[in-house]
């Protein structure tokens, strides 16, 4: 039995060596994964697979930084999967080789293989402990194991390395909006809890073509969050373009952020712009209206995009009991969402600003 299990680890070890499947194995076969591992490439990278969709390299030189790449926290947010697959198979197959402690993970599988953003429950929305908060006569679900599990996993990769070596904790949580967008990619800085906002962190976005940043007013749910809060981390939700099924992305316009990464963890120089505010649209949150009634509608053409803007006073959504309104003049909107859980956010509004 324990010789049969071995041989079927050596099995699958072989075949990441060989095809970098990681995903495709993750997704019809997870339970390749129900034990841990551990394998070399080479002699300079030890791989460390967790589990189904988790995966750490750490390079045996020394190294700075401690990065994690996460992509399919949404299933159907397919570009970042497809970016994540490529740098994983190119690391196995000895392609790249990666300088930095890096760990990818890919966060909702089950809800990749029925092309939705979800199986039960949003899983953006149960992070930092909320994976445990269970309404009246609500079951556990996979979405929360699944949160709680990456918690877990992200935690340890952190704390794996002293404190005190002076490291570098980054966290890039990639997704892609559900409607177009005037600025196609974009990233959430979330709430720094009174910190101040790091420009070098904004070179780096840009260089990955992010020019649109999006400061975050307050404590939210979201695994991005949950890393700036909890481990300190230097994170982002970082939006590129609009969701896609699976094999029909442009991968050419993602062609910056691909290079970046591939520098960011291969540690070789970034090639940073100096900062320039002109580089960039900075907004900050100005309200996050969550859906209250049943009734909840929005008050703009289905297919308006991110970004769009009103005039103040305009109505921008309505519910039993409540409407939103821009309180400024060029007040824009980003992530409608009419079908979310009541209780849930619904809509955000944006207005200019500079750091
Ligand atoms: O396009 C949409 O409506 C949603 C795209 C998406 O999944 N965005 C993230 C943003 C998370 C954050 O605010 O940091 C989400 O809604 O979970
Ligand atoms: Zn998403």
């Amino acid at each position: 039995m324990q010789n049969t299990s071995k041989t079927s680890v050596q099995n699958t070890i072989e075949m990441l060596k060989q095809q970098g499947n990681f995903l495709t194995l993750s997704r019809t076969q997870p339970s390749l994964f129900d034990t841990s591992f551990q394998f070399f490439i080479d002699a300079h990278t030890r791989v460390n697979v967790l589990a189904e969709g988790i995966i750490i390299f750490e390079t045996i030189a020394q190294s700075d930084k401690d990065i994690v790449i996460s992509c399919g926290v949404h299933g159907n947010e397919t570009a970042p999967i497809e970016i994540c697959d490529d740098l994983v198979r190119r690391i196995l197959m000895g392609e790249i080789v990666v300088k930095q402690r890096v760990l990818f993970l890919f966060g909702n599988l089950p809800a990749m293989d029925i092309a939705q953003r979800f199986t039960e429950e949003n899983m953006n929305r149960l992070f930092s402990g909320e994976h445990q908060n269970l309404a009246a006569g609500q079951q556990m679900n996979d979405e929360r194991r699944r949160a709680k599990q990456l918690e877990d996993v992200v935690r340890n990769f952190y704390l794996a390395m002293p404190a005190e070596q002076n490291r570098c904790r980054f966290h890039y949580d990639l997704h892609t909006a559900i409607r177009a967008s005037k600025n196609d990619k974009f990233a959430v800085y979330p709430f720094q809890n009174g910190k101040a906002w790091d420009k070098y962190q904004l070179q780096i976005l840009l260089a990955c073509g992010v020019n649109t940043i999006l400061l975050s007013g307050s404590p939210t749910t979201t695994f991005s969050y949950y890393s700036v809060n909890e481990l300190n981390a230097n994170a982002f939700t970082v939006e590129l373009g609009k969701v896609m099924p699976f094999g029909q992305n442009n991968m050419d316009n993602f062609s910056q952020v691909v290079t970046t990464l591939t520098k960011l963890i291969c540690a070789e120089d970034l090639m940073l712009k100096d900062y320039n505010d002109a580089d960039f649209l900075i907004y900050e949150v100005n309200q996050v209206i969550n859906k209250q009634q049943a009734d909840f509608t929005l008050n703009f053409a289905p297919d308006a995009p991110n970004f769009s803007d009103f005039p103040k006073e305009h109505l921008l959504a309505h519910e039993t009991g409540c409407e939103y309104r821009a309180q400024f003049e060029g007040e824009a909107i980003v992530f409608p969402n009419a079908d979310v859980e009541i209780g849930q956010r619904a809509l955000l509004t944006v207005i200019p600003t500079h750091i």
